[in-house]
Formats: structure tokens, C-alpha cells, sequence
């Protein structure tokens, strides 16, 4: 049977997630989707088939699994609000940064299967990457759901421990974001140098694409590939060691942990709100 799916919060996330599912072929009307304004919903219901409501009870009411996707600060409100229509067979799944278990549970007020998620934007085009951690009321049958629901856009990494949820954040959920930030720096830089930007995108972005796929796909350690490109006394030797200069381990282990701190600190403050 095909569950009906309630986005809740349409914005780039859900949009990320119900794309790569409707490309990989789950029934437009299956999915729902909820946006407090009346363009927005105009726009995906036209653009993507689905069903659009204004109502987060409504959608709630209606769906086998519900996908929370507005923003952390929002997510207590959205949930306290819809939790008289919470039902005890329904699953919900939580892509919210830095919003534990704890604190979902608290807020839907019932013994409810809650999985929370840390998926990325890639999974627009089927190649997200989704760190999950369920709860003790998530029976085996709905973790394979969920896991077939994020291989549908990408791929799946189950964790044992919440803690974890917060590297997953800082390795995974945000790193899409420091990457095209590379990008962005090599680009201003072969701009500099004089060529096109439409030309320097496209360099950069398939060799960052080249080196990413034979990371995953050769079975190579990441030292020995990048040993493999730098010549003594060659180019990419230059650019390395002008790297080194920089200290790059500590520039991006410092983004890594600014990335994790910040998950720590929500976590915080929305457990506090739970007492
Ligand atoms: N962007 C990313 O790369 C990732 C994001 N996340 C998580 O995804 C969640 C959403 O982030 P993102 O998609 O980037 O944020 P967006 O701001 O793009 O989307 C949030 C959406 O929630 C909607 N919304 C707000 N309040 C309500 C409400 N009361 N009822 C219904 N809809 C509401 C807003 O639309 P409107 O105002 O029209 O109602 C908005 O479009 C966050 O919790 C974030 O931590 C997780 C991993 C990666
Ligand atoms: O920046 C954020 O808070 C969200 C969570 C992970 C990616 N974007």
C-alpha cells in the first residue's frame, strides 16, 4: 500500500525530499503539502501535482506519515498546534536541525513512531544523503519505510545514538553549503584570472563532481587519490601547500564544530522548552 505523505512547512527541504520522490516515481497524489501562503500553494500544486492545504490539522488528519518540515524555532508551535488530530498509527518523521526526540514526543503528546532525519538538499536529484535515529514507538516495518523513502532520493545512514545526529549535521546536512562555497571562492579566482563565469562554473563543478564520484565509487583511500594528482615539484603541489599555509585542518574542523556547536545549542533550547 502507498502511504499518503503530509509535508508539513513546503520550503526548500520538503521541496527537496517530494521532488527526488516524484522523479523516482510516488504518486503526486499521495503527497500533501502545507504553506501558510496562498502563491506558494498555488505554485506547487500546479508545478508539481500535489495537493496543497492551508490547514497543518487538516493535512495531519489525512496522512499515514507526516514530514515536519518547517524551521527548529517554529516546530513546537506548528506540533502543539495540530496534536488534537495526532493519531497513535501514524508516523512522524522530523527533518528539523537540532530538534531531538525528546522534545518531538513532548510536543505530539501521545506514544507516537517519531523518526528524526537530517537529510540535504541534494536529494533533489536522488543524491541526498540522510543521517536517521528513531524512537522506541517506531516498529521495524515503518524504519523500512523510512529507509526506502530516503533511497528514493539518495541514500541512508541509521545512527545508535541522537548525539550523533549532530556531526551528521555538521558532515552531511550543512556540508553542501561549504561546498559550493569552495566553488564560489574558485570561481571568483579563475574570474580574476580572466575567464568566463559560465566556463569557470562548469571546470570547477565537474571536477568537484569527478573527485566526489571516485571517492565513493573506487575503492582508494582519499590520501592516495589526491597523491595520485600532485606531481613533486608539479602545480597541484603549489596549491596544496598554499592550503597548508592556511592550516585547512583547522579552518574546516573550526566549520565543522561552529556547524555542531550550533546543533548542540538548539538541542538545548528546545529541550528546555519541554520542561
Ligand atoms: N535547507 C537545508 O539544506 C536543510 C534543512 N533542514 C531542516 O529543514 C527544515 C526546513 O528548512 P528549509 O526548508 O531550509 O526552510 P524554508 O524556510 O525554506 O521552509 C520552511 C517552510 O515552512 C513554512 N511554514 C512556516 N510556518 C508554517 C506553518 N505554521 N504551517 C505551514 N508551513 C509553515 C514556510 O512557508 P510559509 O511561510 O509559506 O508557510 C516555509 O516555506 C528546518 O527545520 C531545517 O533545520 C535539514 C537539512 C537540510
Ligand atoms: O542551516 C540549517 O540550520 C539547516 C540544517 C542543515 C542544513 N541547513
Amino acid at each position: 500500500m502507498t502511504l499518503s505523505i503530509a509535508f508539513i512547512g513546503v520550503g526548500n527541504m520538503a521541496r527537496s525530499i517530494f521532488s527526488g520522490l516524484l522523479a523516482s516515481g510516488y504518486p503526486a497524489e499521495k503527497i500533501m503539502g502545507t504553506s501558510r501562503t496562498p502563491e506558494k500553494r498555488e505554485y506547487y500544486q500546479q508545478q508539481y501535482g500535489i495537493s496543497m492545504l492551508a490547514e497543518n490539522e487538516q493535512a495531519v488528519s489525512q496522512a499515514d506519515v507526516v514530514v515536519l518540515c518547517v524551521k527548529p524555532a517554529q516546530m513546537q508551535a506548528v506540533v502543539e498546534e495540530f496534536a488534537d488530530y495526532v493519531r497513535d498509527d501514524q508516523l512522524f518523521l522530523s527533518v528539523a536541525a537540532g530538534v531531538e526526540l525528546d522534545a518531538l514526543e513532548h510536543w505530539l503528546a501521545k506514544p507516537v513512531a517519531v523518526v528524526r532525519s537530517m537529510p540535504n538538499t541534494p536529494s533533489q536529484l536522488g543524491v541526498g544523503m540522510t543521517g536517521l535515529i528513531a524512537n522506541k514507538h517506531t516498529n521495524a516495518s515503518q524504519k523500512e519505510w523510512v529507509t526506502e523513502l530516503f533511497a528514493s532520493v539518495g541514500s541512508s545512514v541509521w545512527v545508535d545514538d541522537e548525539v550523533h545526529m549532530h556531526t551528521v549535521t555538521g558532515l552531511s546536512g550543512s556540508a553542501p553549503a561549504y561546498f559550493f562555497r569552495f566553488l564560489e571562492a574558485m570561481i571568483k579566482s579563475a574570474k580574476e584570472q580572466g575567464l568566463d563565469e559560465e566556463t569557470s562554473r562548469k571546470l570547477a563543478s565537474q571536477a568537484m563532481l569527478g573527485a566526489a564520484r571516485m571517492v565513493i565509487e573506487l575503492d582508494e583511500p582519499i590520501d592516495q587519490l589526491r597523491k595520485n594528482i600532485t606531481s613533486p615539484k608539479g602545480t597541484t603541489e603549489q596549491a596544496l601547500l598554499s592550503f597548508e599555509a592556511a592550516n585547512i585542518d583547522k579552518v574546516v574542523g573550526d566549520a565543522v564544530f561552529a556547524c555542531v556547536e550550533r546543533s548542540k545549542e538548539l538541542a538545548k533550547a528546545f529541550s528546555a522548552q519541554k520542561d
